[in-house]
């Protein structure tokens, strides 16, 4: 458990703490259903309010309807005199339910509303946080217990009416009891608190122990949905990777039903220790109530509605500790949710910035240093990189693995900022420019670039979601990276569902995947296209024409950043970059970097003859460069 230091604010609160807070958590949750539904919430008040007054009125009706019956003088004369007090009792009893019935369609109104607005909170604002904060372990830790406070606003609304409810009723239940004899109250009052504490310690025992679980139930979680995962499906069944799973997901969840029978059997201990004081005080209270009627301080008539009362009464306390007691725990599931809108809005992309001159002539790295945040990794993922990057050119990243290209590029699209250097759009610092701006400008395709799980035209579309759909354009964009004969290949065109497992859903190939990922970046039509590894799943002949078009939209004035490990795809690149363990190690065109004896380590030069090595055919050597004599090399002629 190491891995999990995860400590709420409320754990280092006390019992009265919690309980002094309670009126805040009230007036929060309040807020927020005005905020979702303000006509819903006053009618919930309304109802409720009324239904506490009805609920009092009844009980004086009560203690009338006992005085006339007990009183003296004939049954039926007795009877008759309490015939108004009776219709009373009826009349609240009906207005109590009736106000109910509209309190209770009230909630339900108010309930999901109140869901879809924290939602919406929490979501909107980790949807623009940094990249850097939605890598960041501890902010994650934040997201899996907040991604409960939404749910629990939704449920503190019933929680907060049932207390409200009860807290009423109890007021008219000791406002009669009072009346009757104030030696009642605090014994009524002594009555429940034992329960009170017990409700309260159990509550923060769970809130504590789901905080420290929370990573493990995760966990345990993603082993499940992994033996029914789609694309882990056919590894699963090939590998017989199904009882190994299952062993570790049975272990994980062993050691959460260890926890569960731990916090149960406390609980056992707790709610018996708040039993025992609790019977010891409705003994006290009935003992005294017997004196007050020996010694005659109470009449009959009075002690049968004040055990009436002491019932409801209790009977309120008692619903009044237990809902205190769910609306508490859902309370320090909303409050993880206001931290995580905090934290969140802390580490919000900003929405200012210094605006990018409209034609930018290049973009500048200059000695630019960036190791990734909570990384160990002694050495940093970009060291003094400087690059440049001009407008209608094309500019090849290459190197090994891990070299830093990818780093590069999402530099670049301004999704991290330097340790150190700068990263200049003509005079603009990216770090000081308008983000907003900065991304408008860029358009990426990826090797994971994601599969939306919707239809090929939001796939395709979705790479300008702002902008009305045009089929023309659309079908532009697919001609263009050669997805257009897999969307009328698929059975229903543009509109078919590509996500697996839904009813109408198709699956297509990785490389077909690419063709619609490709044409996304290209609808987008940003100046400045980062294509990373793009065509690693296509075809020789579609790759070939990728590229071809890729260096075509450099004609049309747009800038190219490329980043590809087959280097023959990058001869035409007017600049390549080869990076070595986040440094560049040389830089030049490809004439110049396979020049024998160019400056610099030749780098570029020994990765291109292998990979041509790798292509020999009939153990004729691989073809070297025009320059050298030799015709233009292929590696894969
Ligand atoms: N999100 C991340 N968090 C932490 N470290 C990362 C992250 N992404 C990459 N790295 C590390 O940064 C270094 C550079 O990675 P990068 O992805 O830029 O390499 P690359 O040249 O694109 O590699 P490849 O050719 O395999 O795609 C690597 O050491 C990698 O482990």
């Amino acid at each position: 458990m190491g891995w999990n230091h995860h400590h709420g604010s409320f754990l280092e609160l006390g019992l009265r703490a919690m309980v002094l807070r309670m009126p805040r958590l009230i007036g929060s949750t309040i807020r927020l259903a005005r905020r979702a539904d303000r006509q819903a919430l006053l009618q919930v008040a309304a109802a409720e309010a009324g239904g506490g007054i009805a609920q009092a009125v009844g009980l004086v009706a009560v203690n009338r309807v006992l005085v006339q019956l007990l009183g003296h003088g004939e049954t039926t004369e007795r009877l008759t005199a309490a015939v108004p007090a009776l219709v009373a009792v009826a009349v609240t009893a009906v207005v109590g339910a009736l106000l109910k019935s509209v309190s209770t369609a009230g909630t339900g109104r108010l309930e999901p509303k109140v869901f879809r607005v924290a939602t919406e909170e929490y979501l909107e604002r980790v949807a623009r946080v940094e990249l850097a904060a939605v890598e960041d372990e501890e902010f994650h830790k934040l997201l899996d217990s907040a991604q409960w406070g939404a749910e629990s606003a939704r449920r503190m609304i019933r929680f907060c009416v049932s207390v409200i409810t009860a807290a009423i009723a109890l007021v008219a239940a000791a406002g009669v009891l009072t009346a009757l004899h104030p030696a009642l109250l605090p014994l009524l009052a002594m009555m429940t608190l034992p329960s009170a504490w017990s409700a309260l310690t159990i509550a923060r025992r769970r809130y504590v122990s789901f905080h420290t679980w929370v990573q493990h139930a995760r966990a345990g979680q993603l082993l499940g949905r992994l033996l029914i995962d789609v694309q882990a499906a056919p590894e699963v069944r090939v590998h017989n990777i199904g009882p190994f799973l299952l062993r570790h997901f049975r272990t994980m969840a062993e050691t959460g039903e260890r926890e569960q029978t731990r916090l149960a059997s406390l609980a056992a201990r707790t709610g018996l220790v708040a039993s025992g004081w609790t019977g010891l005080a409705t003994v006290a209270t009935y003992g005294v109530l017997g004196v007050l009627l020996w010694t005659g301080a109470m009449g009959l008539a009075v002690a049968g509605t004040a055990v009436i009362a002491i019932r409801t009464g209790s009977a309120n306390l008692e619903a009044l500790v237990v809902q205190l007691n769910y609306l508490y725990e859902e309370s320090l599931f909303v409050a993880d949710l206001g931290r995580l809108c905090q934290e969140a809005d802390r580490r919000l992309i900003p929405d200012t910035g210094r605006p990018l001159p409209r034609r930018v002539d290049a973009v500048r790295f200059e000695n630019v240093t960036f190791t990734y945040p909570g990384t160990t990794d002694s050495r940093p993922a970009l060291e003094e990189v400087s690059v440049t990057i001009p407008t209608g050119k094309v500019v090849a990243l290459v190197g090994n693995n891990g070299s830093g290209k990818s780093t590069l590029a999402k530099l670049l699209c301004g999704l991290y900022a330097p340790d150190a250097g700068r990263v200049l759009w003509d005079g603009v610092d990216a770090a000081e420019a308008d983000r907003a701006d900065l991304f408008d400008r860029v358009a990426v395709v990826t090797q994971d670039f994601y599969r939306w799980p919707f239809t090929a035209r939001i796939n395709v579309a979705i790479g300008r979601p702002e902008a009305p759909y045009d089929d023309d354009l659309l079908h532009a964009a697919a001609e263009y990276a050669g997805a257009d004969e897999t969307v009328s290949s698929l059975p229903r065109g543009w509109d078919t569902l590509l996500a697996r497992g839904y009813k109408g859903g198709h699956q297509i190939s990785g490389g077909q995947w690419q063709r619609l990922g490709i044409a996304r970046a290209r609808h987008r039509d940003a100046r400045i296209l980062v294509v990373d590894e793009p065509t690693s799943a296509l075809d020789a002949e579609a790759e070939q024409r990728v590229f071809d078009r890729i260096q075509g939209l450099a004609a049309e004035g747009r800038t190219i950043v490329l980043i590809t490990h087959r280097l023959h795809s990058v001869r035409h690149a007017d600049t390549i970059y080869v990076l070595e363990h986040g440094r560049v190690a040389e830089h030049g065109t490809f004439e110049e970097l396979m020049r024998p004896d160019a400056d610099g380590p030749g780098l570029f030069r020994r990765m291109y003859l292998v990979q041509a090595e790798q292509y020999r055919v009939d153990g004729r050597t691989a073809a070297l460069p025009a320059q050298q004599g030799h015709p233009a090399a292929d590696p894969r002629s």
